[in-house]
């Protein structure tokens, strides 16, 4: 997978160099580039923004620079042979970014960040690409940031460990939160390690049992419990009869 970020604080994504994403790039599994906007700017003060039309507060990112940036990156791509990318706009207004959203990313051969600062990108660059190449306008959570690079580190994250072999067989995205079958929707449970006590805290008994199904069930119960707690809306999207057939399977 090809993944280009046009961003004003390439350094912010110096983190793509380090961890699951920059062992992913040491093994060739990824292939990153940063680019720094400002580097299609001509004026003397690098200029990316400018006030809103009809006024309001804030700045708009201007259509030039993003425009030549990105006409200049999809011909570096096309050139190397890189099929037709997508799009990936992080902003508030955008598609909830789901397990689900990763792993329709993760299928993708080119993604094309565009981290906006400011109050945004002049609507006229989505709508001009949105002409050629598909685009995702992504949202992260309903909070605001000072601009979409966090999402670039949250989306490009979440998808590099969806494909084939960056993660260990020790990491196995199986039992993700969200991820299909049984446990699907569900939050995970607490999870413990040696030492078998700590500071006058123990292990739960059944973890010690070795009964495999006895530590399932209570695992899948723990899941049940936390999402409750914390993900009422999740409980609805569960399957009960997944849970019978893994009742009986335990
Ligand atoms: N708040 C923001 C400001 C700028 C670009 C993206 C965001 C964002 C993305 N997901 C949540 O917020």
């Amino acid at each position: 997978m090809r993944l280009d970020v046009v961003t004003i604080f390439p350094e912010y994504l110096d983190p793509l160099n380090v961890s699951l994403v920059g062992k992913a790039r040491a093994r060739g599994q990824l292939d990153v580039h940063v680019h720094d906007l400002r580097s299609w700017t001509y004026d003397r003060h690098n200029t990316v923004d400018d006030t809103p039309y009809g006024g309001g507060p804030g700045m708009v990112m201007k259509t030039e620079p993003w425009g030549d940036a990105l006409d200049s990156v999809l011909a570096d791509g096309y050139e190397t042979g890189s099929h037709a990318p997508a799009l990936i706009v992080p902003t508030p207004s955008g598609r909830p970014f789901t397990q689900e959203l990763a792993v329709e990313l993760s299928a993708r051969p080119w993604l094309l960040f565009t981290p906006a600062r400011y109050e945004g990108i002049d609507r006229r660059v989505i709508d001009e690409y949105a002409t050629r190449i598909p685009v995702h306008e992504v949202s992260i959570g309903d909070y605001v940031l000072a601009g979409g690079e966090a999402a670039v580190l949250v989306i490009t994250e979440a998808v590099a460990r969806l494909l084939p072999g960056v993660l260990g067989n020790a990491e196995s995205h199986r039992d993700d939160s969200f991820a299909p079958g049984a446990m699907a929707n569900l939050l995970e449970g607490p999870v413990y390690t040696k030492p078998p006590e700590w500071r006058g805290r123990g292990i739960p008994d059944v973890l010690l049992s070795g009964h495999h199904g006895k530590i399932a069930r209570w695992r899948r119960d723990e899941a049940l419990r936390r999402t409750t707690a914390h993900r009422p809306d999740l409980i609805e999207r569960c399957d009960p009869k997944a849970f019978d057939k893994k009742d009986r399977e335990m």
